[in-house]
């Protein structure tokens, strides 16, 4: 388990990090998101020291990876510095990665480049961006970590690549257990395959979901009506999206007792919709808040 705690940091006289306090369990997913600027990837950077917090802890297991080396090891980065070795050849990267990474897994780097059809080049800089990328994160689950931290993964991936990546995060989680934390400004990249989602706000939390407790607690439905919805459910009911009579509109509390509600007032057809985490977000937060 990784914990922040209470994390401040400024960078010059701008306050960048503002009392961070986050849990992210064994074999989970978590989101971080937030709008350009927000933060995201200097919380990430002091999560594995690169930047140091003015403020604040940040443990591993229970261990300060501050003043534990042991603790900041099992946590691996990917940023974009792949590209600082562009002119390396593979062969050598793949060599300085399981110098570093002691549980770095040749075997298994291989069966990830064949995996995603990576081309046998020699030099790095004959990749593609994409290919970069997607270079970046094979290397970084070839190493095995216990957490893995990505700062927009797929950036410059083509939407195949993408969905690709998705599953093959999804597998790796469920398969060896691996944590992973996703910086990302897109939301509807962490529909299905986030646990957690945290909105970061110009350097402050303000708002951690877990996911599965809000699909607990929302529903979504379309409803058409004679004439119009009845005043008494707009209390429980949160219209998305409103054509003449018919209503797409989220549901939120008991919802057993709100589908009764609904069905006493009589729709002339009510039908679930598939719920995303964009329409949560909207009822949640008013949009304000959907980094686009
Ligand atoms: N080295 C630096 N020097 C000065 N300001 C910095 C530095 N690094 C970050 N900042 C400032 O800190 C704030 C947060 O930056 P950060 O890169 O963490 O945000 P982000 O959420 O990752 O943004 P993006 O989505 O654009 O990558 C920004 O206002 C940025 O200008």
């Amino acid at each position: 388990m990784i914990q922040a705690q209470n994390v401040s940091k400024a960078i010059g006289s701008q306050q960048v990090l503002t009392n961070i306090t986050f849990t992210v369990g064994k074999g989970t997913i978590t989101g971080i998101v937030g709008r350009n600027g927000a933060g995201k990837t200097t919380l990430l950077r002091t999560m594995v020291t690169v930047a140091d917090p003015d403020r604040g802890t940040i443990s591993v297991n229970g261990e300060d990876v501050f003043t534990k080396p042991e603790a900041k090891a099992s946590i691996l980065y990917v940023d974009d510095s792949v590209e600082a070795l562009k002119n390396y050849a593979v062969s050598n990267v793949v060599s300085l990665y399981a110098d570093i990474y002691p549980n770095f897994d040749r075997d298994y780097f291989q069966e990830l480049m064949d995996r995603f059809q990576m081309p046998k080049t020699k030099k790095l800089k004959q990749y593609s961006k994409g290919q970069k990328a997607l270079f970046s994160l094979i290397l970084a689950f070839a190493a095995k970590p216990e957490y893995v931290l990505l700062d927009e993964p797929t950036d410059g991936l083509d939407v195949i690549i993408k969905k690709e990546i998705m599953r093959f995060m999804l597998d790796e989680v469920a398969k060896e257990k691996v944590s992973i934390i996703i910086a990302t400004h897109r939301l509807d990249e962490l529909e299905s395959l986030a646990d957690q989602i945290i909105i970061l706000t110009e350097g402050k939390i303000t708002e951690t979901f877990q996911l599965d407790e809000l699909r607990d607690t929302y529903k979504k439905w379309q409803v058409v009506y004679r004439e119009k919805m009845p005043d008494s459910l707009s209390d429980h009911f949160y219209i998305l999206q409103q054509s003449g009579r018919a209503y797409t509109c989220l549901a939120e509390g008991n919802l057993q007792e709100l589908e009764v509600e609904l069905q006493k007032t009589e729709p002339l057809l009510y039908e679930e919709l598939p719920l995303t985490l964009e329409d949560l977000f909207v009822a949640k937060l008013g949009g304000d808040h959907i980094a686009e």
